[in-house]
Formats: C-alpha cells, sequence, structure tokens
C-alpha cells in the first residue's frame, strides 16, 4: 500500500505541527522537507555553494539545532529559488514518499511539484500576524533574542520570496483542501486535518 499525505503552507502556519501528529496517528514515515532546505543554507552561510551543498547532502543527518535559527530560515527561502538546487532534493523527497507504506511530507510545493498524485493533500494557512506571534513565541521559549514586530517582518519577507520565486512558488494545489488554523488551537487543527486524511482513506 502506497498512501500520501502533501501539506503545504506558509511559514509558522502549524504544517509541521499537523504533520507530526497525523504520521504519529496514523503511523505513517514524516519528513519535514523544509529540513532539507534549511541544512543547505546553513552550509550556504558558511560559505559553500549552495548547488554544491544540496548535491552533497546527506538527508540523514537533519538534526542540528542550528537549522531552527532566524537567519537560516531567511536563506533557506533564498536558496530555495535557485532551480539547481530544488533539483537536486527532488530525488530524495519523491523516493520518500513513494515506498511502500503511508508518508506524510510538509514545505511549500509537495502538493503541486514532489507529490502531485499524492492521495491527500493539505493547504494550512493562517494570518501573518497568527503566524508571527506563534513563531516569536517560540524563539522567546528557546532563549532567542526576538521581536513581535521583527518576526511579523521576517513572516512577511519569506512569504514575499516563496510565493514569487519563478520555479515551484508556494501555492495551493488545485485539488488541496485548505485549513485556516488562525482561530484554532493546535488540536482542533489536528482533528480537521484527520478528518479529511481518513476520509481518502476510506475510499
Ligand atoms: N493551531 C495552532 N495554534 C497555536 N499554535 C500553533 C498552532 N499550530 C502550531 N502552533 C505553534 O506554532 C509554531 C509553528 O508551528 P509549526 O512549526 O508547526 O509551523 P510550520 O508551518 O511547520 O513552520 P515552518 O514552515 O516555519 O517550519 C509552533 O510553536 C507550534 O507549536
Ligand atoms: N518544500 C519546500 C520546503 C521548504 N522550502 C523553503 O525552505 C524554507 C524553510 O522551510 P521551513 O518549512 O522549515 O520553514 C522555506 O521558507 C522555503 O523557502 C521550499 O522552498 N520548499
Amino acid at each position: 500500500m502506497i498512501f500520501t499525505v502533501a501539506i503545504d503552507g506558509p511559514a509558522a502556519s502549524g504544517k509541521g505541527t499537523i504533520a507530526k501528529a497525523l504520521a504519529r496517528e496514523l503511523g505513517f514515515r514524516h519528513l519535514d522537507t523544509g529540513s532539507l532546505y534549511r541544512a543547505v543554507a546553513l552550509r550556504s552561510l558558511e560559505g559553500e555553494d549552495p548547488v554544491a551543498a544540496a548535491r552533497s547532502l546527506d538527508p540523514e543527518r537533519l538534526g542540528d539545532p542550528r537549522l531552527r535559527e532566524p537567519r537560516v530560515a531567511q536563506e533557506a527561502s533564498r536558496i530555495a529559488a535557485i532551480p539547481e538546487v530544488r533539483a537536486a532534493l527532488l530525488d530524495f523527497q519523491k523516493g520518500f514518499a513513494r515506498r511502500d507504506g503511508g508518508a506524510v511530507l510538509d514545505g511549500r510545493d509537495i502538493g503541486t511539484v514532489v507529490c502531485p498524485e499524492a492521495e491527500a493533500k493539505l493547504f494550512v494557512t493562517a494570518t501573518a500576524e497568527a503566524r508571527a506571534g506563534r513563531r516569536h513565541a517560540e524563539q522567546v521559549a528557546a532563549g532567542l533574542d526576538s521581536t513581535l514586530e521583527g518576526t511579523l517582518a521576517e513572516v512577511r519577507a519569506r512569504d514575499a520570496r516563496d510565493a514569487g520565486r519563478d520555479v515551484a512558488p508556494l501555492r495551493p494545489a488545485e485539488d488541496a483542501v485548505l485549513i485556516d488554523t488562525s482561530g484554532l488551537s493546535i488540536e482542533q487543527a489536528v482533528s480537521a486535518a484527520l478528518a479529511v486524511v481518513r476520509s481518502r482513506i476510506g475510499r
């Protein structure tokens, strides 16, 4: 059996939280595809050519805590606009998705480019203000220097780059189900997503 759940959405919309919860609940494997771009970005910030970094990336080594830093997130959205970087990361993502069993992948182009054949597609969104508030709280809890205004500006800059690039821009697939988490708790958002996926599994 192959069953792929494709989850896309802008920064801090809650797609990673939903993806992890779905994978846990359904016994599916999970890939946070943003971590691939962040790993390339970290190496780019250290002076490496991003295309060479993407071509030699070890996807099993994505645990570096520096990947979560805001400067890495911004650099990720810059190197993610390079077509050769995206091409170098594509086969691994497709292979992860279509191995036997169930898989949940979250990112920006999963339903449109990586897994256009996914059995269930979700587009998770929220207002920029709600997303910035969540990311700011997360950064404060992690002991990082963060202001709400600065985080909102970063979220907006990343949205503009991710949605405005020529290659694989952030957008909902035509057949994606939209979940706006602005007014939802984590539990409500996860159960809305689970209901969509279960309805597809049952078909
Ligand atoms: N429905 C929700 N209500 C309140 N907080 C939420 C909700 N969903 C997620 N969060 C919190 O918001 C933050 C961002 O969530 P998450 O990491 O899942 O977003 P994301 O879309 O995967 O972000 P990114 O693409 O930047 O990695 C986390 O701290 C998470 O706990
Ligand atoms: N499928 C994807 C996933 C991510 N990106 C880019 O990486 C940046 C970081 O992603 P996070 O999900 O960890 O926030 C993101 O802003 C995108 O530019 C991508 O292009 N495609």
